[in-house]
């Protein structure tokens, strides 16, 4: 297998405060995975609010240094302090798509301008006809076209427009993997499936990978092909994500199955179930454990 990929023994410690008072949040604990650059894949992060699935998607974008391990792209070490030629080569490459694509874009300049910078930054030109088309095509990947775009500014699209218009942006270098966080959390519930499917048809008739962050067990449940399952910052449960998701092992993912979201946390990705098995789950969470592989292919946490 070529790997497209490589996240390896990688942990991310925040310290915060002064000497008086100082606390350290270990954001991301020794996780490990690798994407196949011959199967594209959409692989899935799952975990609620604050498990580190936005710290992890920073450290593979090279936004964030890991505090210890490696992660490597096609082979090359992701380095938040390449050169600039280097940097903007791996950023063509690994592009991201935000949870809000309102602030995605700047309130005041067409949508166009946006797609347009992304054109000229990637494709190194300035030639009128190039931009266009890279703009054209990478649009009608996502269901709309340039014609429709033009002239228009983010308050006259819907939530799913804009956030199509910021996956086409993210396309226009063609890249191999997308790191999308929560992109699905903002845009109204009705328009929610058209983007999911949208990264469905990325991956199947594109052969895009997808690193989808979410804590939606659903969409992650149609679309995954493998999805980590992450608390306080440790990978808990991995592999084939109906494997784990029908028949979860560890009890983090078993509460993550059986939770409902309360109606006030709604989209905030906060549990609301038992009491009991909350404090039993949360006990784990400060254990060490160490990921066990099993016979179906699966990787979960155990304790003793
Ligand atoms: N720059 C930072 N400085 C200090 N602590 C941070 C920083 N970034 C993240 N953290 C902490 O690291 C932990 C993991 O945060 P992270 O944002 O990665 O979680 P998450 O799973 O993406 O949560 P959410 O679903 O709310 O986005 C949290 O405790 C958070 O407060």
């Amino acid at each position: 297998m070529t790997t497209l990929l490589d996240v390896r023994d990688v942990s991310k410690r925040f310290t915060m405060g002064g000497l008086l008072g100082r606390r350290v949040v270990e954001a991301v604990v020794d996780a490990s995975f690798s994407l196949s650059a011959e199967t594209p894949e959409i692989f899935t992060i799952i975990g609620e609010s604050g498990s580190g699935k936005t710290t992890l998607a920073r450290m593979i974008l090279g936004l964030e240094d890991p505090t210890s391990g490696e992660i490597r792209f096609r082979g090359q070490k992701v380095d938040r302090r390449a050169g600039r030629a280097s940097r903007l080569e791996f950023m063509s490459q690994v592009q991201p798509v935000f949870q809000n694509p309102f602030e995605a874009f700047n309130p005041l300049k067409k949508i166009e301008r946006y797609l347009e910078s992304t054109a000229r930054r990637f494709l190194h030109t300035s030639d009128r006809a190039v931009i266009d088309r890279a703009m054209d095509e990478a649009l009608q990947k996502v269901g709309l076209s340039l014609a429709e775009v033009r002239g228009r500014f983010p308050h006259e699209m819907s939530g799913g427009q804009l956030q199509r218009c910021a996956i086409a942006r993210a396309l226009i270098p063609n890249p191999p993997l997308l790191i999308a966080d929560e992109p699905v959390s903002m845009v109204d519930a009705s328009l929610r499936m058209s983007i999911v499917n949208l990264l469905r048809s990325l991956r199947d008739d594109l052969g895009v990978s997808v690193i989808y962050i979410t804590h939606d067990l659903a969409t992650a449940y149609y679309i995954s092909n493998r999805l980590i399952i992450m608390q306080r910052g440790r990978i808990v449960e991995m592999g084939d994500a109906r494997t784990v998701l029908d028949n979860p092992e560890h009890p983090y993912s078993r509460l993550l199955k059986a939770s409902v979201l309360s109606a006030d946390d709604a989209g905030a990705g906060k549990l609301s179930t038992d009491p009991d098995t909350v404090k039993e789950v949360t006990a784990l969470a400060a254990k060490a454990g160490r990921l066990v592989a099993r016979p179906d292919g699966r990787d979960v946490r155990v304790y003793g």
